[in-house]
């Protein structure tokens, strides 16, 4: 227990990040036209060395010039390991518009990392008179970012998000797998004759969360990179949502629906999480302090579980 209220995240939507290359700037407007919370213009993994100067230039003229409506622009840029990643930095915020929200860090291993981006961003801002703060969001996808997970979340006024990045991640953990996410084949308990498959995620994903509850940040979950997988990604995001993520990536526009689907609380939760509410008030009216509730105890924790889902709804309907 502590004194200290927990702090609210961002009040935003962030159900679906859409990632797109930034070498790739035919599918911006497919982009901006998905029904994605957040869009993630990319010019890490997804862009060639070679054409990361190229991908810088549709980056900025496309936040310019594409009507994003009210989505969360984002940009992701290359790893502080790099030899790119200043020059996305300086580059993006000299030249593009006001309409850019955030940038993406993606390989963060310590809160220094951020310091550092934190840093040039403050700088340039002052420079330039750039009016509107630029936020940032982080993804966990190193063995150090995991071990640094809740300094990373501390990190910086700037943070929003935290993702987990699970490719990188498996990569970076020695992980026996090439699979971007979900069930793994080797992964599971034996017991009676049968497999019983677990989620080698889960751990990660725990930790992200109660890193990011801790500081006020949002926890999404990355990639799920089988996207003729339905099935597969919508029980990774329904574990997730479960969890306490907020939002999953999609690496294909056919994802985005089944994002907003797990990440949308459904009417029948909504309607119970009111009635729940409503169930102790009238409790509270009469001086007791728990309810009963379609045969379940309700007490005044359910009415913070109630308002999660209430909140979450009254946020997406805007
Ligand atoms: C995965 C893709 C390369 C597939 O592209 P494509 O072959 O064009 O797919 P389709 O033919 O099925 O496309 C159907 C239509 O959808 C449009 N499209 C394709 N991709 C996108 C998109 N991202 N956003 C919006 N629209 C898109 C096509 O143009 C087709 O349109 P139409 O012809 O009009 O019907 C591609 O989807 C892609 O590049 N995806 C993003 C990849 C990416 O950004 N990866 C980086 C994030 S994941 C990562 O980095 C790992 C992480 O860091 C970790 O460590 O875990
Ligand atoms: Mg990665």
């Amino acid at each position: 227990m502590s004194f200290r209220l927990q702090p609210a995240p961002p009040a935003r939507p962030n159900r679906c990040q859409l990632f797109g290359p930034g070498s790739r700037p035919a599918i911006f407007e497919k982009m901006a036209a998905s029904a994605a919370d957040v869009i993630n213009l990319d010019l890490e993994d997804a862009v060639a060395p070679d054409d990361k100067p190229q991908a810088r230039k549709n980056i900025i003229e496309a936040i310019g010039d594409v009507d994003w409506g009210r989505k969360t622009l984002s940009v992701r840029i290359n790893g502080l390991d790099t030899p790119y990643w200043y020059r996305d930095v300086v580059d993006l915020l000299e030249n593009c518009s006001e309409r850019l929200d955030i940038i993406m860090i993606p390989k963060v291993g310590c809160a220094a990392d951020i310091y550092a981006v934190d840093a040039l961003v403050t700088a340039i801002e002052r420079a330039t008179g750039r009016s509107k703060p630029i936020g940032f969001e982080v993804i966990i996808e190193t063995a150090a970012g995991i071990a640094h997970v809740e300094e990373i979340a501390a990190g910086s006024p700037r943070l929003q998000a935290m993702s987990l990045g699970a490719a990188d991640f498996a990569a970076s953990m020695g992980m026996a797998t090439t699979g971007i996410g979900g069930t793994q084949e080797n992964y599971y308990m034996w017991h009676e004759g049968a497999k019983h498959w677990s989620d080698p995620w889960h751990w990660a994903q725990a930790a992200i969360v109660a890193a990011c509850r801790t500081h006020g940040v949002l926890p999404v979950d990355g990639p799920f990179g089988d996207f003729s997988d339905d099935e597969g990604f919508r029980a990774q995001a329904l574990r997730s949502a479960t969890l306490g993520m907020v939002g999953k990536w999609a690496i294909h526009p056919k994802q985005v629906a089944l994002a907003n689907e797990v990440f949308t609380p459904s009417e029948a939760a909504v309607t119970e999480a009111r009635e729940i509410l409503a169930a102790m008030k009238d409790a509270q009216a009469r001086g007791e302090g728990a309810a009963v509730y379609k045969g379940r105890l309700v007490d005044i924790a359910s009415v913070r579980q109630a308002e999660v889902i209430v909140k979450q709804a009254e946020l997406i309907e805007g």
